[in-house]
């Protein structure tokens, strides 16, 4: 369960965003919705632990991320926490099983050859493990990032504006992929977006 309540964050005195409270119950699937500027990204990072909230709370499986030090936190998203970008924000001269083997190495989950081989099996990208990054498609990329995000089995996986620069084709997929490999791994799955080619699929919804 991923609970947040009072939340608010304030990059500036003058503007400060207040989030309504919410739930989203442990393996659901969930939309974060709104215009652009109203916060969608913020939230996610509050969510995850990148920013920390100038009050209220973030509590994911009982752990109330307010409550953990700046490494502890740091730790605790290496482990438990699976995280999706528009853009794949990969390590261009690296293979793209080194980009995979990396967060594992973050996450303190190493040596897992085995899962490794696996997820590059179910994403289809089997014959990619051995190319650097920048040699592969941008759609391939996307599937590269979300091997990465799911390879520690994660708590949840976070996804902003995952399909956003994708064409349909590539978002269908991605957004299939993300809800395929968010229930092999048990993770619960949230995505902020403003792309509404993917409402229909998700039946918990948060409009900012
Ligand atoms: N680093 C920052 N410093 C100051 N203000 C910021 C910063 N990042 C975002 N903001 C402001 O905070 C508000 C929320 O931004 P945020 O990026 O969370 O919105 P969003 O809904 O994700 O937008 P978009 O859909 O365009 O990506 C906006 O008014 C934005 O200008």
């Amino acid at each position: 369960m991923l609970v947040t309540k009072n939340l608010k964050f304030a990059y500036d005195e003058a503007a400060a965003l207040n989030f309504p409270d919410w739930e989203v119950a442990s393996g659901d699937h969930a939309l974060i919705l709104g215009p652009s500027g109203c916060g969608k990204t913020t939230l996610l990072h509050l969510l995850s632990g990148l920013l920390r909230p100038t009050s209220g709370s973030v509590v994911i499986e009982g752990t109330h991320l307010e409550a953990l030090s700046s490494s502890a936190l740091d730790r605790y998203r290496g482990q438990h926490i699976g995280f999706v970008f528009q853009k794949p924000h990969l390590i261009g001269s690296l293979t793209v099983e080194e980009n995979i083997r990396l967060a594992t190495f973050f996450g303190h989950k190493p040596k897992r050859n085995k899962e490794i081989n696996q997820v590059l099996e179910d994403l289809q990208i089997r014959d990619l493990a051995h190319r650097k990054v920048y040699e592969v498609s941008q759609g391939q990329a996307q599937r590269v990032a979300i091997a990465r995000s799911v390879i520690n089995q994660p708590a949840v996986i976070f996804g902003d504006e995952p399909t956003a620069s994708l064409d349909d084709e590539s978002c269908t997929a991605v957004v299939q992929l993300l809800k395929s490999q968010a229930e092999a791994c048990g993770a619960t799955l949230i995505i902020a977006t403003h792309d509404h080619r993917v409402k229909s699929e998700f039946p918990n919804q948060l409009t900012l």
